[in-house]
């Protein structure tokens, strides 16, 4: 029997402070990782401010005027950081009813001649001009912070879950220098009578974990379960949505799931939905075949116990059992965004799109 789920199991980060019901949270972190992919957190350590900040700022990001956004398109960045208009991108063969702003935490270019050319990918992000929008960059900035830390501090809580040693996945890690992880201002508007109701396809995220701030009331984010049905994960204030990329899968042999997930666009006459995930990268040059974690076999059973996944919607980052890290990321960002590709790694562009420039990107 597959340990099918149901909904979203929610976690009290308070808990992992508290010596007595530490372990609670440690076994429901497992069960979480192995059984279901997805989890909420409630009471992060981010300041509620800053989160407040980042609410208030998202809509009136996207409020912009269009030539403001235009600056900062993402066709102007080698590391596909910047602006996206709706209807950019497709995933699964359809379009993706979005308008996004690609940021991240601070980084120079480290690209140097003779580099492969998935170095380039990280580098500066592009903000909008300070004057139009006060304090956002500061913010986004101070809070992306708090969120990275989060991620580390996440990373050796599921260690403990999985029975590694706490540090066993800092080795993925880059070693002499920061690692650039990007987070996303998402904009989904209602529903119109001329598109489908598709705000983001199924898929899977990539990396090592997401941090999701759902920052609008408005339900829409699904999640697919063993059985392939889709469960909703409607936004609860004061938490994260966290959840497993296909790096950190392929590192854990498939005890930490990745789960395919979508997003419906708010319905016809409603407010748009804003959402502003974090994508906690790890170190480009990695290849995670080179690297093989020993999980007690207790451990092992549960895997097996989950039983096999039903028909997942899914299909992208298989590459991560053979292609270093940072060239999985590159064709992910090649495949969804084929105009920046286009003018930035034009070899990359020929080899997956022959035909030349498709109207839209097609992530998965
Ligand atoms: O907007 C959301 O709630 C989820 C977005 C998402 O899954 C993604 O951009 O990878
Ligand atoms: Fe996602």
């Amino acid at each position: 029997m597959a340990a099918n789920f149901s909904s979203v199991p929610v976690l009290d980060y308070s808990l992992v402070s508290d010596p007595e019901r530490r372990p609670d949270f440690i076994s429901q972190l497992r069960h979480a990782l192995i059984n279901v992919g997805f989890l909420y957190l409630s009471h992060p350590p981010v300041a509620r401010e800053d989160i407040d900040a980042i609410i208030g700022y998202a809509p009136r990001l996207f409020d912009l005027p269009q030539e403001a956004k235009d600056k900062i398109n993402m066709r102007n960045s080698e590391h596909f950081f910047g602006y996206t208009r709706l209807g950019a991108e497709i995933t699964k063969g359809q379009t993706d009813q979005r308008e996004q702003y690609d940021f991240a935490t601070p980084y120079e270019k480290r690209w140097k001649p003779g580099d492969p050319e998935y170095i380039r990918l990280w580098g500066p992000a592009q903000w909008p001009d300070e004057e139009l929008l006060p304090g956002f960059k500061d913010t986004m900035h101070r809070y992306l912070a708090q969120v990275e830390k989060l991620s580390y501090e996440f990373i050796g809580l599921l260690a403990e879950a999985l029975e590694l040693p706490q540090d066993a996945l800092k080795q993925f890690y880059e070693k002499d220098g920061p690692t650039q992880h990007r987070a996303k201002v998402v904009k989904y508007p209602p529903q119109d009578n001329l598109s489908s109701n598709q705000g983001v396809g199924p898929h899977f995220d990539g990396g090592f974990l997401t941090f999701l701030l759902q920052a609008s009331p408005h339900p829409g984010l699904q999640v697919q379960n063993l059985a392939g049905e889709w469960i909703d994960a409607p936004p609860i204030p004061g938490t994260f949505v966290v959840n497993i990329g296909k790096a950190l899968e392929t590192v854990t042999q498939g005890l930490a799931c990745a789960t395919s997930h979508r997003v419906l666009s708010p319905p016809p006459g409603s407010t748009p939905r804003y959402s502003v995930p974090f994508f906690q990268n790890i170190a480009q040059r990695v290849s995670i075949k080179d690297f093989t974690l020993q999980f007690n076999p207790e451990i092992l059973k549960l895997k097996e116990q989950r039983g096999a996944t039903g028909s997942v919607e899914s299909v992208n980052y298989t590459e991560y059992n053979q292609l270093p890290s940072g060239l999985v990321g590159l064709i992910g960002r090649v495949k969804s965004h084929p105009d920046v590709a286009e003018r930035h790694y034009p070899d990359l562009f020929k080899q997956f799109f022959p035909q030349g420039l498709p109207a839209q990107g097609s992530a998965y």
